[in-house]
């Protein structure tokens, strides 16, 4: 085929994590649904199970099949992995978080093998595989990277790396202010991560991404302009220096119809149709959705808590209590499900979370703060209480709750990893958010409004002509550039 006819070809790297591979799908999707891209996407057999029906789906909307998965497989038991521990989500102890990586680390010669063979036009590659970089420059190739978070977020996270203004506090809890951001954002030693305080494996690994971040061509970033304007332009001025941060989300808004919604991340356990038809049957924003994330995260002590939270609160839910089959603490009160039956509804897997947020029976979120929870709340124009744990949530629930003003913060104040080394929160506390989130009054009216605004305009940034579609314009016709100038 004449070179100048060649579609161009975009390669997918996603961690393999359900916070990392559901945005990144949607973005390989978003760009398979252009013309003249063809997509291919490295995963691990495990993995590929899970997006196969996003892009057989794919296919059909975009009427050609110009998505390929590359298969590699990991070396779990090198990197001292049970077999098949292909995913995060399987990793159960902080030893395995580290074992996982290095067995990730081990892809790096197959995936040069690969990229050897294909010679796509650009790499874009989680930050999390830092390596990729090295392989793309070998090969003259441009490598972008994906963080799965907000401008905010990495606006917050350079100046406290850059400045360290948690070494000038007394303490844990005394509140410091993060210096040259275009807001007054204040947080505490407590709610930042481990491995910023205080030198752990984890420090490494975040330096080899940022030393990566530096040689790559540029970022993509799961977000949209109107959200968070002084940072997207902080990031490009100050933070990067150049414009090569291309905001091309909500990416979960590339699934339009419910089939696609309800087979996001493919781990459906329930029946997404039984969820929807429980929520036609209740009132427009009655409903409260509870739900952490991806991973396994929360004890059981906090778990009877927000059971008995959700029961003394007395209003409509959907809670989804992950991997209590595993649990051997006791997580639920005796009888609780009898008594709440009709009022609530107990997810025990994995939830069609983007299909509910969407619902119009659902008012309010209680979300650990996962960028991608966050995201996909606002697209939807639900407020929210946020609940952070760890990673970047703490920060992330500074963006909702300080800048953007639609939520109310539950009242964690210690970031911790480990369900262990975190402080239960009473369900009076839990209670309260969720009055404040659910009620009505001045406060509660105004965020709804503003929640429902941001949603708005998250669907309009999507749209042809809006801010994300303008930007994904952009970062192809950069691709094609860098392609003609590298010949
Ligand atoms: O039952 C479930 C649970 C989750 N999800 C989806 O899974 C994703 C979860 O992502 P996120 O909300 O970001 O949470 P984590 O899985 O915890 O994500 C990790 O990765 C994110 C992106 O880097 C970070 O922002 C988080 O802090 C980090 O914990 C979202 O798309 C959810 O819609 C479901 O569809 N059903």
């Amino acid at each position: 085929m004449d070179s100048e006819a060649r579609p161009l070809h975009v390669l997918f790297f996603p961690m393999m994590a359900q916070g990392h591979m559901i945005p990144m799908t949607d973005i390989a999707k978003m760009f398979a649904l252009r013309e003249e891209v063809q997509v291919s996407i490295v995963t691990t057999p495990l993995n590929a199970t899970r997006i196969q029906s996003t892009i057989d789906r794919t296919a059909q909307l975009s009427g050609h099949h110009n998505t390929t998965i590359h298969l590699l497989q990991l070396p779990c038991s090198e990197a001292g992995l049970p077999d098949g521990c292909e995913n995060l989500d399987m990793v159960t102890t902080q030893d395995m978080i580290m074992a996982f990586f290095k067995a990730i680390s081990l892809l790096h010669h197959p995936f040069e093998q690969l990229v050897e063979r294909l010679r796509p036009d650009c790499i874009i590659s989680d930050m999390f595989l830092p390596w990729t970089v090295d392989v793309a420059e070998k090969f003259n190739i441009p490598r972008l990277a994906f963080h799965g978070t907000s401008f905010f977020s990495l606006c917050v996270s350079e100046s406290i790396r850059k400045h360290s203004p948690h070494e000038s506090v007394a303490s844990d809890t005394e509140p410091f202010l993060v210096p040259k951001l275009p807001h007054p954002i204040e947080m505490t030693r407590s709610q930042i991560p481990e491995h910023v305080r205080t030198r752990t494996p984890f420090t490494d690994i975040e330096e080899k991404v940022k030393e990566a971040d530096l040689k790559s061509y540029g970022e993509v970033v799961n977000s949209f302009y109107e959200l968070e304007p002084d940072y997207v332009k902080h990031y490009r001025e100050e933070v990067i220096g150049s414009d090569r941060a291309w905001h091309i989300g909500p990416v979960s808004l590339c699934n339009k119809d419910e089939k696609d919604m309800a087979e996001r991340g493919n781990k459906a356990l329930i029946d997404a149709n039984q969820c929807m038809h429980w929520l036609d049957s209740r009132e427009p924003g009655s409903v409260i959705y509870v739900c952490f994330g991806s991973l396994f995260l929360i004890g059981g002590a906090q778990l009877m808590e927000i059971a008995l939270a959700l029961e003394e609160s007395d209003r409509p839910f959907i809670w989804v209590a992950k991997n209590t089959d595993q649990m051997e603490e006791k997580w639920m009160p005796d009888g609780f499900e009898q008594r709440t039956k009709g009022k609530g509804l107990i997810i025990r897997g994995w939830a069609p979370q983007v299909m509910i947020l969407n619902h119009q029976a659902v008012g309010g979120f209680v979300t650990h703060c996962g960028w991608n929870s966050l995201l996909e709340g606002v697209a939807a124009g639900v407020p929210m209480a946020t609940w952070p744990l760890f990673a970047e949530q703490f920060c992330n629930e500074k963006l909702i709750t300080s800048v953007l003003r639609i939520g109310v913060e539950v009242g964690a104040k210690v970031w911790a990893k480990d369900a262990k080394d975190r402080q239960v929160i009473g369900r009076e506390e839990i209670k309260r958010a969720m009055a404040q989130l659910m009620g009505g009054g001045d406060e509660a009216d105004e965020r709804r409004r503003k929640a429902s605004e941001l949603g708005e305009m998250a669907k309009r940034a999507v749209e042809k002509g809006g801010s994300s579609s303008l930007d994904l314009d952009r970062l192809i016709d950069d691709i094609k550039m860098y392609g003609q100038q590298a010949k």
